[in-house]
């Protein structure tokens, strides 16, 4: 049984000026102790995907899917008091932006501390000494004296340990981290990926990493799914997605990779991820596609089998065999 398993998930916002769909017939799969890393530019719908298998979209949105299970259990199914107990204890998320996240009225050790009472049901004394051994796992100094700042008192790279701590305080299953070290500066960024990396090893759970950076996933993680505008367009383990993409938007971030970089000037992908008001009939990558032709443009592509990447292009075996040049 997998930990997480989505199948067909569609996500639309109402919106003043109709209907929007973020998210468009995404498949993922998680089992335990595996890092899945979702990549693709800013808009494509990587995190309203993990939002929605959190609970955490707003009204506005329906969500829709075949399947969205966690260990077995039917997410759509489960009442709000049953999602309650999952989420923020089998399931974490933490978020790019610390100081968004955490309240600022609260020290950070009363919002770790809170999290153990409500989910784990500790007393007082054996909160404070979890708070403490999670503030020393994740790297805190003076862990115990730092349980009473407050969150403007610290940096953004301790804020974002604090969030870690706070996501992993109830041993999780799964943890998802949505550009975790975005806001941070490289070695700080460093190193909240090698704490990521080490805790998952330590706990054996599941962590979907969200990114935009192609170089945190070739470092990281095992399996990458790529999104481009709401939908799944390939997807790979990291080796073999990285030695051989088959979806052109694939192989567009790969090179523009600093070190695959064959010019002083970096390759660009021209154009912008298709927003509510101009979604393409067809491929919705074609606009950008220097492969695309008229039946991109007209007619919607269907993923190819595994061995290609289920990649989700009309041309993958005639861009292969030189033809599209
Ligand atoms: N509450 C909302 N109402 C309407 N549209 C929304 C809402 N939340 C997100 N969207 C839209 O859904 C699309 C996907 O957003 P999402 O945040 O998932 O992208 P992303 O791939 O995670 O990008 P980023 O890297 O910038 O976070 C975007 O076009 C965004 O504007």
């Amino acid at each position: 049984m997998s930990l997480l398993r989505i199948r067909n998930l569609s996500v639309d916002f109402a919106t003043a000026s109709g209907q929007f769909r973020a998210v468009d017939g995404v498949d993922v799969t998680l089992e335990k102790g595996e890092l899945l890393a979702i990549v693709g530019e800013s808009g494509s719908g990587k995190s309203v995907s993990m939002l929605a298998v959190m609970g955490l979209l707003p009204w506005t949105a329906t969500i829709t899917a075949d399947e969205m299970s966690f260990e077995g259990r039917d997410l759509t199914k489960i009442t709000p008091r049953e999602r309650r107990s999952i989420i923020g204890k089998d399931m974490a998320m933490i978020f790019q932006e610390p100081m968004s996240s955490l309240n600022p009225c609260f020290t950070v050790g009363f919002q770790i501390k809170e999290a153990l009472r409500i989910h784990m049901g500790m007393d007082r004394a054996t909160r404070n000494n979890r708070a403490v051994e999670l503030f020393d796992q994740v790297g805190i100094p003076d862990a115990a004296s730092r349980l009473n700042t407050f969150p403007h008192q610290m940096s953004g790279g301790m804020n974002q340990r604090v969030m870690i701590a706070m996501a992993i305080a109830c041993n999780p299953k799964l943890l998802i981290a949505d550009e975790p070290t975005t806001a941070l500066d490289v070695t700080i960024q460093a190193q909240i990926l090698d704490l990521l990396i080490r805790l998952r090893d330590e706990q054996d759970m599941g962590l979907v990493l969200i990114t935009h950076d192609m170089g945190v996933v070739a470092e990281t993680a095992e399996r990458v799914s790529v999104q481009y505008a709401g939908q799944k367009v390939e997807e790979q383990p990291v080796k073999d997605l990285f030695r051989h993409p088959y979806h052109p938007y694939t192989s567009a971030l790969l090179s523009a990779l600093p070190e695959r970089a064959t010019s002083k000037i970096l390759p660009t992908i021209p154009g912008v991820v298709p927003g509510q008001f101009d979604r393409p009939q067809g491929c919705l990558f074609s606009p950008r596609c220097q492969f695309a032709d008229e039946k991109c443009a007209q007619t919607p592509p269907v993923p190819c089998g595994p061995e290609q990447g289920r990649a989700l292009c009309h041309h993958v075996d005639a861009i292969e065999a030189g033809e599209m040049a």
